[in-house]
């Protein structure tokens, strides 16, 4: 805001700004902008880490490792942090001490800390173990719903409502998935309205947060336009999440996109960890470091810290025997 006074900056908010010195809005417009496109001051980031990055591990990742790297990021800046999933542990045994990660974290205040419930058996053992948000997660495409929750999304419809409806009587967020929204591992190619009519229910049923997921990671800046310019129409954009998976190198470009269209929160996971059990071929997600190297080199604030959030991915990565897949840590690697 170049020469503005401080405390006109703090007192003001954007719109009252603009209404109070007209001659303002000009300059302000242009310095949100750039190539032509707006872009949101603050992006919340929904880190996706210690729950997609790890389910996917075949080795069991002690649980003390979880619980340091969720505590490691809890100091990080970071509003949420997606702690582990309430699901069956015959499917997905990396996730089977949820109840001990849950109770063994230091929670810090004013960060969330979700946790995946499919049905109400993982309702109730997340609410039994201090859950205090949770996310539902359905899919746009039918065989994909089968394969990761062995129903049809008309079924998990109804499992999710009744998730929903004893999460408003306990006063309990929920956050919804919307997974293969720019394709499937078994379907392929997936309709942008299929996605918007899963995404329409869910936030109808009274998710607050829709999270579209490129879950194999397949989509491109265009694929990303078409399915938000049709979600869009059913959900109003200040309740959607992009959740990006990085197979084609295309999760930056993809994000970029999302934000021009007015999407203001983000999932990405630190060092890029990640992939979906139930979707063969799924990449990492796209790594938090470098979304907040992009985000913050473009004037959009996070309130998150980079050399934090590498730290706990250097952590992890040490942890897990393995190189980070993020490209700004990889860069900057040996400057922590
Ligand atoms: C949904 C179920 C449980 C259905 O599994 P099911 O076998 O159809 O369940 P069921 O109701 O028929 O019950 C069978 C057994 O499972 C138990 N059971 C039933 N529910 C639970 C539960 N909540 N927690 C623990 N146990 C449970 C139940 O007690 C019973 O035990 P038994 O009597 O045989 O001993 C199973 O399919 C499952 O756990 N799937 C999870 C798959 C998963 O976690 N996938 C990864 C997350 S999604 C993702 O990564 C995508 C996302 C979100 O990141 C976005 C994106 O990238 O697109």
């Amino acid at each position: 805001m170049g020469n503005v006074p401080t405390s006109v900056k703090h007192c003001l908010s954007y719109e009252q700004l603009v209404q109070d010195y007209p001659w303002l809005r000009r300059w302000l417009l242009e310095e949100k902008t750039i190539t032509g496109h707006e872009y949101p001051e603050f992006v919340k980031i929904v880190e996706v880490g210690p729950r997609d990055g790890l389910q996917n591990e075949k080795e069991f990742v002690p649980t003390g490792v979880k619980i340091q790297l969720i505590d490691m990021l809890s100091g990080t800046g970071l509003p949420v942090i997606e702690a582990t999933s309430f699901v069956s542990s015959k499917w997905v045994p990396q996730m089977a001490d949820h109840s001990d990660v849950l109770k063994g974290i230091q929670r810090v205040p004013h960060v969330q800390y979700p946790v995946l419930t499919p049905n109400m058996q993982g309702f109730q053992d997340a609410v039994a173990a201090g859950a205090t948000e949770v996310a539902v997660f359905g899919s746009a495409s039918e065989t994909f719903s089968k394969k990761n929750i062995n129903c049809s999304i008309d079924e998990s419809m109804l499992r999710f409502q009744e998730v929903i409806n004893t999460a408003k009587v306990h006063r309990i967020p929920v956050r919804g998935y919307v997974s293969c929204a720019l394709g499937c591992p078994h379907e392929g190619y997936v309709e942008p309205s299929k996605v918007a009519q899963v995404a329409k229910k869910l936030y109808d049923m009274g998710c607050y947060e829709i999270s579209l997921g490129d879950t194999i990671g397949v989509g491109t800046p265009g694929s990303m336009f078409k399915m938000l310019q049709s979600v869009m129409k059913e959900v109003p954009v200040s309740a959607l999440a992009v959740h990006c998976h990085d197979t084609y190198g295309q999760a930056l470009a993809n994000i970029l996109v999302a934000l021009q269209m007015g999407v203001c929160v983000v999932d990405s996971a630190v060092a890029g960890l990640g992939g979906c059990p139930y979707a063969q071929g799924s990449s990492g997600n796209v790594s938090t470091e470098d979304v907040l190297y992009m985000l913050h080199g473009m004037g959009i604030e996070t309130g998150v810290n980079l050399s934090k959030v590498m730290e706990a991915g250097d952590f992890i990565c040490k942890a897990l025997c393995r190189k980070t897949n993020s490209k700004v840590s990889h860069a900057l690697s040996g400057t922590l």
